[in-house]
């Protein structure tokens, strides 16, 4: 059992779950914001808050499902927030009961509107103690991703599927990094203590602080999920060629890129993510071009053999790394993006030399954003065609549609800890 953490770190996990739930902030925003709950905590009480909080949502339809027998009707959202947070406690991380209990209490008893509300807090949080874990136990698996999602993962990826990614929902990601010199991959696997995964990406179940890990100074690696780690080795050797990086920042394809020795332009919107980039690129090492330019009214100077172009998109790939999606925006309109997703590949496959290709990806499990974009692309473009990729080492076969795609799910690797959900296409003209 580990310790009861923190009175503080509870009470900014329960302000992050009350910006998320009530006033539908992503967690970004909450954590960004100057005056937002994680503002004042000490850094570790951040990290714990932040560790509750993403746990919390994973969980929060069946922590409220062993929860609301136990109440007679929902208490007013702050005590809600002090239970969840005390049933993920008890249920999830192995917390102490009379810690959790304690922490609820103190939680409650520290709002000044809802302190009569103790008694109450009190009681249900000793009850969950006692008989949570049997209702937990006996709550049947999720069947479908939560909220708007749900239906459409159903309709493109049928039910067995959608039971198996929301399940891989519902588990803490681990850590991949993708290292800068891939011969280098099983030494620093043994530094790190991570596993080496087939696809040569480095996975930590348990990493604690990133910037603590040996070779992160150096520039050894960087963060990059092992899916996201696969696109762009769809394109092979790339040694020589020039590549415009749309859409690049954080930047992880553009180290990618400039690792295996392309000349790339990394272009991107965001002046403060191309901060990101350009601080990457420091660390790492890496040499590569920065353009803050919105995509739509740039162009490069001349032709390009490659343009990848990893499209803004619903971002439904990464719902394990951002549980608060879904209640946050809980009824997305995803039309614009797939329009800004069309004009984006219109404009790239302009700027390609004959011959050239573009690889297009999103960190999406919807078709619409993926094989319908691609589908459409060449109704749009006549001579358009996929041109296969060149399949990297470790890729699992299946892993690859009968139209050439690569099609990657939470519900991947289950095994292994899964991986982000991702659609990949290299695409070139006759
Ligand atoms: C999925 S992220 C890119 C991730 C990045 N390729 C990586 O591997 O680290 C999408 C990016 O598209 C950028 N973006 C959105 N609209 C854009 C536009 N019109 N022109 C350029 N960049 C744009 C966003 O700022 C965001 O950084």
């Amino acid at each position: 059992m580990s310790a009861a953490p923190g009175l503080a770190a509870r009470r900014a996990a329960a302000q992050l779950l009350a910006g998320v739930l009530d006033r539908r902030q992503t967690l970004a925003e909450l954590s960004a914001s100057a005056d937002g709950p994680l503002a004042a905590p000490k850094p570790e009480e951040r990290a714990r808050a932040s560790v509750i909080a993403l746990g919390v949502l994973r969980q929060l339809e069946r922590l409220d499902a062993v929860l609301s027998p136990m109440l007679r009707k929902p208490p007013p959202p702050p005590v809600h927030h002090a239970l969840r947070i005390a049933a993920w406690e008890v249920l999830v991380d192995g917390v102490a009961d009379y810690a959790a209990v304690d922490g609820a209490v103190r939680l409650v008893q520290g709002l000044h509107k809802h302190r009569h509300l103790t008694g109450l807090t009190n009681a249900v949080a000793r009850r969950l103690a006692r008989e949570g874990a049997e209702a937990w136990a006996a709550l049947p698996p999720p069947s479908r991703p939560v909220g708007w999602l749900g239906p459409r993962i159903v309709k493109a990826w049928g039910r067995e599927a959608a039971a198996a990614i929301a399940e891989a929902h519902l588990g803490q990601p681990p850590l991949d990094l993708t290292p800068r010199t891939p011969a280098e991959a099983a030494a620093l696997a043994e530094t790190l203590g991570a596993e080496l995964l087939p696809t040569g990406s480095l996975r930590l179940r348990m990493p604690g602080q990133v910037s603590a890990l040996p070779g992160y100074a150096e520039g050894a690696w960087w963060v990059q999920d092992a899916a996201a780690a696969l696109p762009v080795r769809l394109l092979g050797d790339v040694r020589g060629l020039r590549i415009v990086d749309l859409c690049a920042a954080p930047g992880g394809k553009t180290m990618q890129l400039a690792a295996a020795g392309a000349e790339v332009e990394a272009v991107d919107l965001s002046a403060p993510r191309m901060e990101r980039v350009r601080e990457n690129l420091g660390r790492t090492r890496l040499p590569a071009q920065v353009v803050v330019a919105d995509a739509l009214d740039w162009a490069p100077d001349a032709p390009v053999d490659v343009v990848v172009l990893d499209a803004p998109c619903s971002a439904t790939g990464t719902l394990r790394r951002h549980p608060d999606l879904p209640h946050a925006r809980p009824d997305p309109d995803i039309r614009p993006l797939l329009e800004l997703q069309a004009r984006l590949i219109d404009r790239a496959l302009g700027w390609l030399k004959p011959g050239g290709r573009l690889l297009y990806c999103t960190c999406s499990l919807l078709p619409e954003e993926g094989e319908r974009q691609i589908e459409h692309a060449r109704d749009r473009h006549p001579g358009l065609r996929v041109a296969g990729a060149v399949p990297p080492e470790g890729l699992e076969p299946g892993w690859i549609t009968d139209a050439g795609h690569l099609r990657l799910r939470p519900d991947y690797w289950s095994g292994r800890g899964g991986m982000d959900g991702f659609f990949a296409t290299v695409l070139s003209r006759d």
